[in-house]
């Protein structure tokens, strides 16, 4: 099972590099990397199984955050209706989205980022993504609030970006137009 010692921090190069397509169908060993992901989530968010291997709690996390350039992401979380989104996905892609943004009104973190960076992180406030299970299934998810900010969070890493980079430098918490928060 994947550990926060398997977890690549900022400053390592392969978070600012865009990661490689994965071939289909899905090679034995890119399965088991993408299934590690999804173990890694599920873990971190299983209280005594995290306190006993000291893992950071998670929603997401991507191939790169283990040093493994590919593009492949894991994502396990509730929406604001409680229902549980979970999915493995080879080679997600953004489709389509919303004009209006949002932000997590309490900011972003990330597992490969040790200490917090306050800030409001613009993104899309719904967007469309499409990609490949582990079954080999193509899957396509409408996606808003948390869900919706989980994925771009990760396809980002897929494409060298960070969460900060969208954080403005000027002043992290000015009003992000046309936006509505995500509490
Ligand atoms: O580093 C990662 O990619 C995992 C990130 C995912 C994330 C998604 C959206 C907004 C912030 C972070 C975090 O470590 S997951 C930690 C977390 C847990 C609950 C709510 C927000 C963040
Ligand atoms: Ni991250």
């Amino acid at each position: 099972m994947l550990t926060m010692n398997d977890i690549v921090r900022d400053g390592h190069p392969v978070l600012r590099k865009v990661a490689e397509e994965v071939p289909m169908p899905p090679s034995q060993e890119d399965k088991a990397v993408l299934e590690s992901l999804i173990e890694y989530v599920k873990n971190s968010q299983d209280p005594e199984v995290a306190q006993k291997h000291g893992l950071r709690p998670g929603i997401g996390l991507a191939a790169p955050q283990i040093n493994v350039s590919k593009r492949m992401i894991a994502v396990h979380v509730t929406d604001e209706k409680d229902n549980l989104l979970s999915h493995a996905l080879f080679n997600p892609k953004i489709i389509s989205h919303s004009v209006e943004r949002s932000y997590l009104a309490a900011g972003e973190g990330c597992l490969s980022v040790d200490e917090s960076i306050p800030g409001f992180v613009p993104r899309y406030a719904r967007v469309t993504v499409k990609g490949v299970d582990l079954e080999g299934n193509e899957v396509k998810l409408r996606l808003k609030g948390l869900p919706a900010i989980v994925f771009q969070h990760e396809i980002d890493h897929l494409n060298g970006i960070m969460f900060y980079d969208h954080i403005n430098k000027q002043d992290p918490y000015a009003e992000v137009p046309d936006a509505k928060p995500v509490e």
